[in-house]
């Protein structure tokens, strides 16, 4: 996936924790995070401070622990588990003599060698033009760190070596591309609906098994392997349940700990799919100690996004990993699988086709002149048969989703 495999960057990885967040497993997350992005994580310091030192993020004497260690190891790279400024940047190495980039970058950096999809590469390269925009101040030379490795990979290489100027016209122009393909996007998410399709979205902490279960249940051949951030764009399959009916399994990108935010509305809105799914199955990984932790960030997620009313199923995966079953995480109407060896997933089918939905019912309606919003409504979610002006209201006949029958049984004559 890389083009310098042969000479891996050897990076020591700083974890400034100034409190707020976990920083053992944020660290643990960047451990991950580096290894996905073709670099070895050679070692880890720590330090507990109030807040960032301005100049360099950590102390001074950090800053000279630092710089001995990467030169006794000959490290080179370090990469910080936060947001570092050009300023910081800058100090940090000119003191230490090699390369510093930060989460964010790192992030960006993984994300950029993975997009696959039109949507995918248009939103990296815009959070890439977005993060580096307010970096590029003065440092016209610095723009020679493009010359390869992790911070430097990207759709937007060749572009950044053009003006300020250049950069906030390319990134109207993705905001503008990117609106239109989410536009597409919604349009084809309403057709399914509209015709009835049942969608089911799987998402999940990076890592998760979500694109291995996806090829377990229906063969869909998707990549699926240990790194972080293996899927970036959502891909579809059809489905077929043990009663007979198909639905749409979507398999999404997964979540990580700390999001920089310029990649949190990338991820939204390839999230969105999964917001707009009829059943949503929240899978972890079982294995991990942070499962529990995990499934509650997927939710808290998805009921930001608002799907608080679809049954979200939980689905403790890779049950293989473990041999005593008393040590799975106790998560009420949980499935229980594993991918890998197929374990569990009959049953998975099973609580799927439960938690369908009524089809869509087709119904004469009433409704009164004022109520054109719920009319709009129908039409958008629903579909319309026939309808006739009368000197109640509207006279229709149509098919509506089982959300809007609530809303609509007052109007309802058949
Ligand atoms: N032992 C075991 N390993 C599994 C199981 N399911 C997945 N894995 C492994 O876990 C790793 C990650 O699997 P993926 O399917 O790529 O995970 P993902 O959730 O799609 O990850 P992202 O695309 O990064 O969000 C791979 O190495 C899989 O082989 C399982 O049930 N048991
Ligand atoms: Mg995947």
């Amino acid at each position: 996936m890389h083009e310098n495999k042969e000479k891996l960057e050897r990076a020591l990885l700083v974890e400034v924790d100034t409190g707020g967040y976990d920083a053992q497993a944020s660290l643990a997350e960047l451990y991950e995070l580096t290894r996905s992005a073709g670099a070895q994580p050679f070692g880890a310091m720590t330090q507990k401070r109030p807040s960032q030192d301005a100049a360099t993020c950590v102390g001074s004497g950090m800053m000279r622990q630092i710089t001995e260690f990467v030169q006794k190891y000959e490290l080179n790279l370090l990469i910080f588990d936060c947001e570092l400024t050009p300023t910081q940047i800058r100090n940090i190495e000119r003191e230490s003599g090699v390369r510093a980039v930060d989460r964010t970058m790192l992030i960006l950096d993984i994300f950029a060698s993975r997009a696959q999809s039109r949507e995918g590469k248009l939103q990296v390269e815009l959070a890439q033009l977005k993060y580096l925009l307010p970096r590029l101040g003065g440092r016209g030379s610095e723009l020679s760190r493009l010359g390869g490795g992790i911070g430097t990979r990207g759709p937007g290489e060749s572009k950044l070596e053009t003006d300020r100027r250049h950069i906030r016209r390319r990134i109207d122009s993705l905001t503008a591309q990117i609106h239109d393909v989410e536009m597409h996007r919604r349009q084809i998410s309403r057709r399914r609906k509209k015709d009835g399709f049942v969608t089911v979205a799987m998402v999940g902490y990076t890592n998760a098994g979500k694109s291995t279960l996806m090829n377990a249940l229906t063969g869909a051949g998707v990549p699926a392997e240990d790194m972080l951030f293996c899927t970036l764009d959502p891909t579809a399959r059809a489905l077929r349940l043990p009663g007979g009916e198909t639905v749409l399994l979507i398999d999404t990108v997964g979540l990580v700990r700390r999001l920089p935010h310029h990649l949190v509305r990338a991820f939204r809105s390839t999230l969105e799919q999964a917001a707009e799914a009829d059943i949503i199955l929240n899978v972890c990984d079982a294995s991990s100690p942070e499962a529990p932790a995990h499934l509650d960030v997927a939710k808290s997620l998805l009921s930001e996004l608002g799907c608080g009313d679809r049954p979200v199923i939980p689905v403790l995966n890779k049950c293989d990993l473990i041999p005593d079953l008393g040590e799975i995480p106790m998560i009420g109407h949980a499935v229980r699988i594993s991918a890998k060896t197929g374990e569990g997933l009959n049953q998975l089918l099973q609580t799927i086709e439960d938690n369908l939905e009524a089809p869509s019912m087709r119904v004469r309606l009433l409704l009164p002149f004022t109520e054109s919003g719920l009319e709009a409504e129908i039409r958008k979610n629903g579909s319309v048969e026939s309808e006739e002006y009368t000197e109640n209201g509207f006279m229709l006949t149509a098919n509506i989703p089982p959300d809007l029958s609530g809303a609509l049984s007052k109007y309802i004559i058949e």
